[in-house]
């Protein structure tokens, strides 16, 4: 179930808010800019799907951003626990980072904790399939994937180079709660 958890960002053991109501998730996170809504993943994507059978079902969402936002690229990133990579990985995006664009992302399946530095704030979402967020350009985060990886996520990019981040080089991620 998604859920959202906000923190002090100096005080990482007592969370002061914690909800799984979408429509409370998408409210809090709303009043800080960021994009929140429950989409529908709702297609059979096989065991361990290629980037182009992403691609392919869920053309008709790709789309519908790029006819909102007019957004220029799109990639596919799914992880699970079999991969070699992931311990690479997953501290490659536990190291707090910024975007020069939005940062859209849709999981069509599985889950991955998104953590976003904001004012003296954290907010930890818990994304799951059928959730699409876009982190507005600049504000620092990180992502857990957990020590045994599963989800699927379209991320949609406002240039043609696709994934692009500058570190920030603040350890603060290693203070917050991650996945297992
Ligand atoms: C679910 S996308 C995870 C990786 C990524 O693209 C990113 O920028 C994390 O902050
Ligand atoms: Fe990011
Ligand atoms: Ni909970």
């Amino acid at each position: 179930m998604s859920a959202l958890t906000i923190f002090s960002d100096n005080e990482a053991s007592q969370p002061e808010w914690h909800s799984t109501d979408a429509a409370a998730i998408a409210e809090k996170l709303n009043a800080r800019g960021v994009r929140f809504e429950r989409w529908e993943a709702d297609r059979d994507l096989g065991r361990d799907p290629a980037a182009e059978t992403v691609i392919n079902a869920y053309q008709h969402a790709i789309d519908k951003l790029v006819a909102e936002k007019g957004y220029q690229s799109w990639d596919v990133i799914s992880l699970r626990a079999d991969n070699p990579q992931k311990d690479a990985l997953r501290a490659k995006f536990l190291n707090e980072h910024t975007h020069g664009e939005d940062e859209v992302r849709f999981f069509v399946e599985g889950a991955g904790l998104f953590c976003l530095h904001i004012d003296d704030q954290v907010y930890q979402v818990l994304c799951e399939k059928n959730d699409l967020i876009s982190v507005p350009a600049g504000t620092p985060h990180w992502f857990d994937m957990g020590s045994e990886p599963n989800f699927t996520a379209i991320r949609i990019f406002d240039n043609p180079e696709g994934w692009v981040a500058q570190f920030t080089g603040d350890a603060i991620a290693d203070a917050y709660p991650r996945l297992p």
